[in-house]
């Protein structure tokens, strides 16, 4: 009996240690029972105490990697995170375009959990003029989407209460993508009022409120805040878990809604590896 699978491929950075970048796509990819590929726009030597430092794949062998990919085995869904530099954006978007790939999920990835810089601040109106108008949905956490919003119009939105996120997840969306996932992971809000509480004085009585917004509807999906500092890889994952559910042909409300879950699974098994803020436990559905 022969058999295939939903196809899968992330373009991101590899993070050495295992938590973040193409190996918790990877991971995540396989969990999910979908093919995983790569595009690895560059190395990172990384562990959960941070970056310390990056070492870029040209973009002309990046573009190979991925005509190579598109040609043969085919892409059912295609991730973006760590892309490292303007030109490595550009690349992207062009081979994109040029393979007319379909379920596009980009997780604007700039600083690390770790406070480490991934994307050069020069480099990030790239995604505004290029990955964007092409993606199916972006996953910006409330401070990227702050910043993106800034480096497109000149001017700050403020986010203390769930009303002003929703205002952030508006804004992004028309800046080009079909759907906007505003990650609410950062802002901790009260059950009454939903207003922001500090993350430090969250409890686990205050909710995330993650945003879906297609341009006329929001979809606002609440889960449990969780007090723990090992989110280390939560976007990169949360993005690979979404783009797997398009390669099933799940609807992208459904996609982001799993993909939640599984998230909220994977920090609340509550793994405990390395000396800073560790990884989550991708495996949390699979143990034998
Ligand atoms: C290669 C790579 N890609 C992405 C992230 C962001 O993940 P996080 O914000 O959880 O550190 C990372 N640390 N490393």
């Amino acid at each position: 009996m022969t058999r295939t699978l939903p196809r899968v491929l992330t373009i991101a950075g590899s993070d050495s240690s295992g938590g973040a970048g193409i190996e918790a796509d990877l991971k995540t990819i396989t969990a999910h029972g979908c093919y995983g590929m790569t595009g690895i726009t560059g190395l990172t030597a990384q562990n959960t105490t941070g970056v310390k430092d990056i070492f870029p794949v040209a973009p002309s062998f990046l573009e190979l990697a991925l005509d190579a990919v598109f040609t043969d085995i085919g892409v059912d869904a295609v991730k973006t995170g760590m892309l490292a530099s303007a030109a490595t954006i550009e690349s992207v978007t062009k081979k994109l375009k040029e393979y007319q790939a379909s379920n596009i999920c980009v997780d604007p990835v700039m600083i690390s959990t770790s406070g480490s810089q991934l994307l050069p601040d020069s480099a990030v109106s790239g995604y505004l003029a290029h990955l964007f108008p092409i993606a199916t949905i972006i996953t910006p956490n409330i401070q990227e989407a702050q910043f993106l919003y800034k480096v497109a119009t000149g001017t700050d939105i403020v986010v203390d209460s769930l009303e002003d996120a929703k205002r952030l997840a508006m804004e992004l969306h028309n800046l080009g993508p079909k759907y906007v996932l505003l990650k609410g992971g950062h802002l901790p809000l009260t059950t009454d009022g939903y207003t922001r509480v500090k993350e430090q004085a969250a409890t686990s009585a205050d909710v995330v409120a993650d945003i879906v917004y297609d341009g006329s509807t929001y979809e606002i999906i609440e889960s449990p805040f969780i007090i723990t500092k090992n989110t280390h890889g939560t976007g990169c994952t949360l993005s690979s878990a979404i783009a797997s559910n398009l390669a099933k042909k799940m609807t992208v409300v459904d996609a982001v809604k799993e993909a939640i879950d599984y998230v909220h699974g994977a920090i609340a098994d509550d793994l405990q590896l390395g000396k800073g803020n560790g990884p989550i436990n991708h495996l949390h559905r699979t143990y034998i």
